[in-house]
């Protein structure tokens, strides 16, 4: 059963079951589908990252939950709180995906897709702008802009819409740290307000301890859990963390509290945080 038009209460979960978007081969069958008995639920106001190998399926199951159309989809999606329109989704190369011509026009569109006065929106591009530091070149086109000036603009524009759902799919991986940093904030503060934010990402530095995951590869979501359980858990079948499980590299500290751990050395629950390694230091 295919439904993709459930617009339920606020409330409502953002649910797929059984889902497979079919590859090059058949439903269910190891490498030639994009995703593979997808059973996953996403609550109003959360914030999930998707980590995974390239290839693993993250983009096709973050342009599913955004409510982006897809050949070769079963399975149920239930969008819930999300609501029946596609969610804004920033993509890794943002070209493909602005419908303005400059930074301005971007951002006001977003703003005019709300239905809000003229004057609110003129008011709000203006501070989004200074905000973000595009205001020197707010009404400069594209073709002059560099990549990651109009990855800001994107993420600048799909922060502004104020939807109950925000997909970013590696939308920061032009950035400089400056502008991710800024770029986090206006996410983190959308999420504040109620947003559910779902953020595909190659890099595990960003994940802090009580975030939820979404592991995938090949096409499953093999985990499903906190950062810590993702970094410092142990998948029996294997003996490895989810995060080695998934085929990630965890970085250095990971993986020295993990040989502390196995040497006796530190106990659960293994630090993660500036802070927790601190503590176990000493400063
Ligand atoms: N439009 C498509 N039609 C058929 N197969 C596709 C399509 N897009 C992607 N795939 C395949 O689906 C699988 C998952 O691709 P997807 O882009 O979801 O992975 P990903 O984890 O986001 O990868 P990356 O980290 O490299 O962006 C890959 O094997 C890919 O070749």
């Amino acid at each position: 059963m295919m439904n993709t038009n459930t617009p339920i209460g606020a409330a409502a979960a953002l649910r797929l079951t059984d889902v497979h978007v079919l590859g090059s081969g058949q439903p269910g069958a190891k490498g030639t589908s994009r995703l593979r008995a997808v059973h996953a639920t996403l609550l109003p106001g959360e914030w999930v990252y998707i980590a995974g190998t390239n290839g693993s399926g993250k983009s096709t199951l973050a342009r599913l939950l955004a409510g982006l159309s897809m050949e070769g989809v079963s399975g149920s999606i239930e969008r819930g709180f999300a609501g029946a329109y596609p969610a804004p989704y920033v993509m890794q190369q943002p070209d493909a995906q602005l419908f303005g011509e400059t930074p301005r026009e971007e951002i006001t569109f977003a703003l005019e897709w709300m239905g809000l006065e003229a004057a609110t929106i003129e008011d709000r591009v203006s501070e989004t702008l200074y905000r973000t530091g595009l205001a020197s070149v707010a009404d400069v086109p594209w073709e002059r802009l560099s990549g990651g000036q109009k990855q800001l603009a994107a993420i600048a524009a799909a922060a502004a819409a104020e939807a109950p759902l925000l997909v970013l799919d590696e939308a920061t991986s032009m950035l400089d740290d400056r502008s991710r940093q800024v770029a986090s904030e206006l996410i983190r503060q959308r999420h504040a307000s109620g947003s559910a934010v779902v953020w595909v990402t190659q890099r595990l530095d960003e994940l802090t301890p009580e975030e939820r995951v979404w592991a995938v590869k090949e096409g499953e979501i093999c985990f499903d859990g906190c950062a810590r359980e993702f970094f410092y858990g142990i998948v029996e079948a294997t003996g490895k963390t989810p995060c080695e499980a998934s085929g990630l590299q965890p970085g250095y500290l990971t993986k020295l509290a993990l040989a502390m751990r196995a040497e006796g050395v530190l106990q659960d629950p293994l630090p993660m945080t500036e802070a927790e390694w601190r503590e176990v230091v000493g400063d």
